[in-house]
């Protein structure tokens, strides 16, 4: 019987644009880079003994297809979709077929911008939706997914 335990891990997906974050937009998005990013989440993901793997694409349909993988190789998603939350029944529905926690981040308050950034597809599938508190928006969002997915018999 194979007795090892293999890490529960969460899928971090980052939309178009956040590649270039932080080398622009300091208004709107500060000086935070994806790289920051990705640090918080490791450190906050490793406190509730989870694994995140933290990916970003420009991409519709690539984070369509790694959406899909959350379909068996994830406990849970963080999802910061960027411009494609304003946009994409796509993503809507990719999300909506996962019975895993998704909680969306963004970075900004989005409600607070432009009118069409007040649609958003991803939101209204999503499980929770986290807006506003910048780069701890990342760190309350694995948290979050933490308590979703936390064992009882842990
Ligand atoms: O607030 C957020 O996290 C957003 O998802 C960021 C997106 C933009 C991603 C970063 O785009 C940049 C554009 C220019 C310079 C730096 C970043 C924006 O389209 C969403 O409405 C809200």
């Amino acid at each position: 019987t194979d007795t090892t335990t293999r890490p529960r891990r969460i899928l971090v997906l980052n939309g178009p644009n956040l590649d270039i974050l932080g080398r622009r937009d300091p208004a709107q998005y500060g000086t935070v880079t994806l790289a920051e990013l990705e640090a918080i989440v490791h450190t906050e993901a490793a406190v509730h003994g989870l694994e995140a793997d933290f990916r970003q694409t420009n991409r519709e349909g690539e984070l369509v297809e790694w959406l899909h993988e959350a379909l068996d190789d994830f406990v849970g998603v963080v999802i910061n979709p960027a411009a494609y939350a304003h946009t994409s029944v796509a993503l809507h529905d990719a999300v909506e077929a996962l019975s895993v926690p998704v909680v969306e981040v963004h970075l900004s308050n989005t409600w607070k911008r432009e009118p069409f950034r007040h649609v958003d597809h991803v939101a209204t599938a999503a499980t929770a939706v986290i807006a506003g508190a910048g780069a701890d928006g990342y760190r309350l969002a694995v948290a979050h997914v933490a308590t979703l997915v936390a064992d009882p018999t842990d």
